[in-house]
């Protein structure tokens, strides 16, 4: 009798010990299951807000900063295939001036790098594993040394060519291991290329718009828009910023001795050539006819003298070959420079914008009247 109450005792026991277990695994199973609820609850919403991301600018910084913060990952970085510099054009101010994409963002010139990276398996599949610094080093630029474990590479693909890839590194080495499921990578991959495609076709879209069709270079709109940002950043940290106003002389001269084709040929010669004189920050738009004009932020006057003096040379050195004239034509070109005023003032950019194109107009005035083929400098 006492046998089969012990028998009965140490079955209790077990059974108790069992149940606990089972309550363990259930507890440990329904924490996985709200926090994969919880998630794909924030993914979800990071989707909704890539996909409603209104230009490129904004859907970067979501992946670059936003990601990393809703999904507590360390390290995120980017790459962007970009053959013929476009991307590069596209985001050149916010390259200079913003430090999460100039960190964050690599721009290739060619898709070599990614399918060092992802092989040859078609389509390319995600990469999870230990960090390795030799191939991984230059995928995140800033991070310190030893600070990552393991990583994710995801690739960006559309119509089965490597557009890109979205970097995360994690000092947790557990975090991405080789050989766990990749679905809800591969899933945030595909939504991500999409949207960055859509996002720079609106960019370029953008920039049609804002782009004189017969030069090349950015038009009047473009420069009205520029204007009052370079005016706000020069002010905001005391940065000097010079304004050129530059015209063709005697353009209708070429146009009724040569043809209008060949003044067009000639327009372009000098938008490339002034161009060629420029910095990457630098602007330059087709203001109107035959005048260009020019911002230089982050440069003193006598620098900005010395550029405009550059371009007059370089036009009046190199006349420009047209169709049917037996000898290229010689060209120059008249200058008028200005600087925005150091002073504080209460005007808004715009009134300060209109200001300083006025004064390097009137120093243009000058310089036509004063002979031509010179630079003014509007004190
Ligand atoms: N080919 C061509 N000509 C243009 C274009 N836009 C304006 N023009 C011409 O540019 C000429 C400008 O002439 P003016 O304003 O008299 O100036 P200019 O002959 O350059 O003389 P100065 O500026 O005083 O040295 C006019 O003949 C316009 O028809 C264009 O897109 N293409």
């Amino acid at each position: 009798m006492k046998a089969g109450t012990d028998d009965h005792h140490r079955m209790q026991e077990q059974l108790e010990r069992e149940n606990q277990a089972l309550r363990r695994q259930l507890e440990r199973l329904l924490r996985e299951a709200r926090s994969n609820e919880d998630k794909m609850r924030r993914f979800d919403q990071l989707e909704h807000r890539l996909i409603g991301a209104r230009s490129i600018v904004e859907l970067l910084r979501l992946l670059l900063a936003e990601y990393k913060s809703a999904f507590g990952i360390e390290f995120v970085g980017l790459a962007l295939v970009d053959r013929d510099l476009e991307t590069a054009r596209l985001l050149e101010a916010e390259l200079r001036e913003d430090p999460l994409l100039r960190q964050g963002l690599r721009l290739l010139p060619s898709a070599a790098p990614l399918q060092q990276l992802f092989g040859e398996a078609a389509p390319p599949r995600p990469r999870l594993g230990a960090f390795d610094a030799e191939c991984h080093g230059a995928l995140f630029e800033g991070a310190p040394r030893g600070a990552i474990a393991s990583v994710a590479l995801l690739p960006l693909a559309r119509h089965g060519a490597l557009i890109g890839s979205l970097h995360f590194g994690s000092r947790d080495a557990a975090r991405y291991e080789a050989g766990t499921g990749t679905h809800f990578l591969e899933r945030l991959g595909g939504i991500v290329g999409v949207c960055l495609e859509s996002a720079l076709n609106q960019e370029r879209l953008k920039l049609d718009g804002l782009t004189d069709g017969l030069t090349g270079v950015h038009n009047r709109r473009y420069f009205e828009h520029r204007c009052q940002i370079e005016i706000a950043q020069a002010r905001r940290y005391r940065h000097p910023l010079a304004c050129m106003f530059l015209d063709l002389d005697g353009f209708k001269r070429i146009n009724d001795g040569h043809g209008h084709q060949s003044g067009d040929e000639v327009l372009r010669a000098v938008g490339q050539a002034i161009q060629g004189q420029l910095r990457a920050g630098d602007t330059i738009a087709r203001y109107g006819g035959e005048e260009f004009v020019v911002l230089l932020p982050q440069t003193p006057a006598q620098h900005a003298r010395e550029i405009a003096e550059r371009i007059r040379q370089s036009i009046a050195a190199r006349p420009v070959p047209v169709p049917g004239a037996q000898q290229p034509l010689a060209v120059t070109i008249s200058i008028g420079l200005a600087m925005l005023s150091a002073e504080p003032s209460g005007r808004e950019a715009g009134e300060l914008a209109a200001g300083l194109v006025a004064a390097a107009d009137k120093a243009l005035y000058r310089a036509k009247h004063g002979g031509r083929n010179r630079v003014v400098f509007e004190e």
